[in-house]
């Protein structure tokens, strides 16, 4: 007894009839059984011509419509080989009891021509076969009339419920109504497209190179001959991340430079900021590293840890951060003179001035950064456009966090203090942004003119304010009451972003189950070290695996050119995957035979080569 039998095959295999070949004699078998079958002529061509002349299968009444079948052949473990020959096509049990089955019809005295995705094949299966319905079609109908609840792919087994018993959670004095609850094929979600937007069901070529760009730069190579350590504390493959040479600034008293390293624990890239001969007097500065590496927010570069090291020879600092790919300090992005280019036949300098909203959304960015270190009772300490990351379009974070706690660890500033610097820090950062000067300071009243005559007054007043001089009411959430409404611009802003990146998410979203399926096929199609067995290429599962192949990629048109259709490609996979009670015909490249089989049979199929396959 084959319990766990997949259902039968309806695949029938339909070929062409030569001239003189005998009138059908079925193989020997028993009187009662024939008597019970229906007559595949009847099935195929309407009508059988050996009806009246010793036929020995059942003919319905001419003139009353094909009677419901009996039963489906016995289940067999898997589609079986033979089942492409099967002598009787039995169509599957009807979904709707109240019409009775379609057969397929398919006019075999004009042979079909090559398969095209506008001919026979699809007008056939769509004309001539139930459609699919995602709220019937999985329902199978037993012998009593009753409908049995299909399966549902996304339903959980009941162990997998993590200890939930929907059946202790109800009130023994009250029943709850039963709701037919029908399974969302998610799987045909995904409607074709017209071919010019074909294109769309990728994410968009920006956003494509943009992440490209950054994974590429993941993988950069080493540079041979730095001379830099191989390895120090769990990081190796250090890749300078700023040139060694030419002028070099130094982060308060002493000269750091900075490295991409991947972790050997996880893989994963960092940055370690180093800073050359320190020496570091008291371990509790580390202290500070700990409450920064707890501090996670949007936008500041998160702190992993901190060690002193000798492996670059001298007694090194080293912090480490996360590492944003292409990352460009807002210095480099918007400070820093660009080279003219040429524009309308003459060399031209480049502006560099950023737009007021953009400034607004830098402001909201970093006062938000701020307040959130401010409140969890820590000071920035370094708010400067050479450490103002621009991780994104528009996107920044604080970098370089907590170097400077442990640098001046020491000094035992009051937090009060270097708080209101962090202010006044922030103040010349806008103004210089705005002015696109690195020392905005050093001439202050011209700096404020360049600021009124290109931003608005607010912007001026928000600078203006947190480089005033400290007091008890200069706080960072002051400056929230001062941006007002542009909050709201700056949240539209986000949520616009990130509908923007859910949409282009959504157009791939189908892609990695379809790769998936596409493994499959190229697992079992054409072996080469089964090509000269052929019950395994030729017969069978993966007969119909191979004929799907070329329904799906190798279909030609009128001309015999070939069909490059990537939305019949996507909804054949997608409906495969579904496996779908929806029929298709399947023609053998000598058009000589064809078959007529469902979705959801040559999905077993795969699944079964598949699994042959895997077994072996
Ligand atoms: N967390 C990070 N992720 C990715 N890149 C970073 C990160 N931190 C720094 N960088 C990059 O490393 C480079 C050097 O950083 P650094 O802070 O030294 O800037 P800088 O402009 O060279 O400043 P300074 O002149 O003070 O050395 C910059 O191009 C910056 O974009």
């Amino acid at each position: 007894m084959a319990f766990f039998a997949r259902p039968s095959s309806s695949a029938v295999k339909i070929v062409a009839p030569s001239v003189t070949s005998p009138p059908p004699s079925p193989k020997p078998t028993s009187k009662r059984d024939a008597t019970q079958r229906q007559c595949r002529n009847i099935l195929i061509y309407g009508s059988c011509k050996y009806q009246d002349k010793g036929c020995i299968y059942y003919h319905p009444p001419r003139d009353t419509p094909s009677p419901v079948l009996p039963e489906s052949p016995v289940p067999s473990a898997a589609l079986p080989a033979q089942a492409v020959n099967a002598p009787v096509f039995v169509p599957k049990t009807p979904h709707y009891p109240t019409s009775p089955p379609t057969p397929v019809i398919v006019p075999l005295q004009s042979p079909p021509s090559s398969p095209s995705p506008s001919s026979a094949p699809s007008d056939l299966s769509y004309e001539h076969h139930e459609p699919f319905n995602p709220f019937a079609s999985d329902d199978e109908v037993v012998n009593d009339g009753s409908k049995v609840p299909a399966v549902n792919p996304y339903e959980l087994p009941s162990d997998s419920m993590l200890g939930y018993d929907p059946a202790n959670m109800v009130d023994s004095f009250y029943t709850p109504p039963y709701y037919a609850q029908q399974p969302l094929n998610y799987h045909l979600y995904t409607q074709a497209r017209p071919e010019v937007l074909a294109h769309k069901y990728f994410i968009s070529d920006s956003i494509r190179e943009e992440l490209q760009r950054r994974s590429e730069t993941i993988r950069t190579a080493l540079v041979p001959d730095m001379m830099l350590p191989e390895e120090m504390q769990g990081y190796h493959s250090l890749v300078p991340l700023e040139p060694s040479t030419g002028d070099r600034r130094k982060f308060g008293n002493w000269y750091s430079s900075v490295y991409r390293a991947t972790n050997s624990a996880d893989g994963l890239q960092y940055v370690l900021r180093r800073i050359e001969n320190f020496r570091l007097m008291q371990q509790t500065a580390f202290t500070a590293i700990e409450n920064w590496s707890r501090l996670r927010h949007p936008n500041i570069v998160s702190v992993q840890e901190a060690f002193t090291t000798r492996a670059f020879t001298d007694s090194s600092l080293v912090v480490v951060y996360d590492y944003h790919p292409n990352a460009q300090t807002v210095y480099e992005a918007h400070i820093k003179p660009k080279a003219p280019q040429f524009q309308n036949g003459r060399l031209q300098t480049q502006s560099n001035r950023i737009p007021e909203q953009t400034m607004w959304s830098y402001v909201i960015q970093i006062a938000n950064a701020i307040k959130a270190v401010h409140d969890s009772g820590m000071a920035v300490r370094i708010i400067d456009p050479t450490k103002i990351l621009l991780t994104g379009k528009n996107r920044v974070r604080i970098g370089s966090c907590g170097v400077v706690d442990v640098l001046m660890y020491e000094s035992h500033a009051d937090i009060a203090f270097l708080q209101q610097e962090d202010l006044a820090m922030f103040g010349k950062l806008i103004i210089s942004l705005c002015c696109n000067n690195p020392a905005p300071m050093n001439n202050l009243v011209k700096s404020m003119e360049t600021v009124g005559r290109h931003y608005s007054s607010d912007l001026k007043s928000v600078a203006l304010f947190l480089i005033s001089k400290p007091g008890p009411h200069k706080i960072i959430g002051q400056l929230f009451d001062m941006i007002g409404s542009r909050l709201l611009t700056e949240m539209d802003e986000m949520q616009n972003a990130v509908d923007r990146l859910e949409g282009e998410l959504l157009t791939e979203l189908e892609n990695a189950r379809l790769v998936r399926l596409l493994c499959k096929f190229g697992f079992i199609n054409e072996r080469p070290e089964f090509a000269r067995e052929p019950r395994w290429s030729e017969t069978g599962d993966r007969y119909i695996v191979k004929l799907f192949r070329d329904y799906v990629f190798h279909q030609v048109d009128e001309q015999g050119n070939p069909v490059v259709n990537l939305s019949h490609v996507l909804t054949c996979l997608n409906k495969l995957d579904a496996g779908t009670d929806e029929r298709i015909m399947l023609v053998s490249r000598d058009e000589q035979s064809c078959l007529v089989v469902s979705y959801k049979e040559v999905k077993s199929c795969i699944n079964s080569a598949f699994s042959d396959l895997s077994r072996r």
